[in-house]
């Protein structure tokens, strides 16, 4: 299992100055931007356009959530515009192996998310095709939900059979992210950790970054 990271979500930012919102994270490992189509998730924020321009100016990696529906149409071109990663939604891909490979070819690493409900066990073999797996722990939509402690044992599930594969898969997990919920997330197997609400609700959103790594890093 490697270090923990924490990936802020500026879905939970200031969109008015997403620029000086990058700053006040600047301990952060990478920035999770959360692209929403109001079809795949019953709310809108932001497309192409944006992640270009932040990509231009951001210091961080750039990790794209991708919450759109026809993914195989789209997300390579997030992978084009030179972001650190693309994750796409399962439940929104027809061809997932062929869109991880076309994500990797594009340069980016290649992601793929599960809703909640969505079992992990269909995917299994494909593992070895993704750089990352996120799996949601809230209802893809909106920041600030209760984080959904059902998905723990896909958490672990995932977990053991990433191990298995013996390649360094990261295990994202998405939602309700915060002081109280990190631990158990983090004894279940996730490394990297995307926090909205409890990093930009926080006084200082860079301590807070260091507070929840340090959490996790006791168990790993
Ligand atoms: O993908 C998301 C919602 O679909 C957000 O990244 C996530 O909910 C983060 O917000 P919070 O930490 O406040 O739960």
């Amino acid at each position: 299992m490697s270090h923990p990271r924490i990936n802020p979500s500026i879905l939970s930012a200031d969109f008015a100055n997403l620029a000086s919102e990058l700053d006040r994270i600047h301990t952060a490992d990478a920035v999770h931007v959360d692209v929403m189509d109001n079809h795949f998730v019953p709310n809108l924020t932001l497309g192409l356009p944006v992640v270009d321009s932040l990509q231009k100016v951001s210091k961080l990696p750039i990790d794209v959530h991708l919450m759109i529906e026809n993914a195989d149409r789209w997300a390579p071109e997030y992978a084009q515009l030179g972001v650190d990663s693309v994750t796409f939604h399962a439940e929104a891909s027809a061809a997932p192996i062929r869109l991880a490979r076309e994500l990797s070819a594009a340069g980016s690493k290649a992601a793929m998310a599960l809703r909640p409900a969505t079992p992990i066990e269909p995917y299994l073999d494909m593992l070895g095709e993704l750089d990352m797996i996120l799996l949601m722990t809230v209802e893809p939509g909106f920041g600030g939900q209760k984080f959904l402690d059902l998905v723990l044992p896909k958490i672990r599930r995932t977990a053991k059979a990433i191990a298995g594969t013996g390649k360094p898969i990261a295990l994202q997990v998405d939602g309700g992210i915060s002081r109280d919920t990190i631990l158990r997330a983090a004894e279940a197997g996730a490394d990297v950790f995307v926090a909205g609400s409890a990093v930009y609700s926080a006084p200082e959103p860079a301590a807070e970054i260091d507070a929840l790594r340090n959490l996790a890093r006791i168990t790993h």
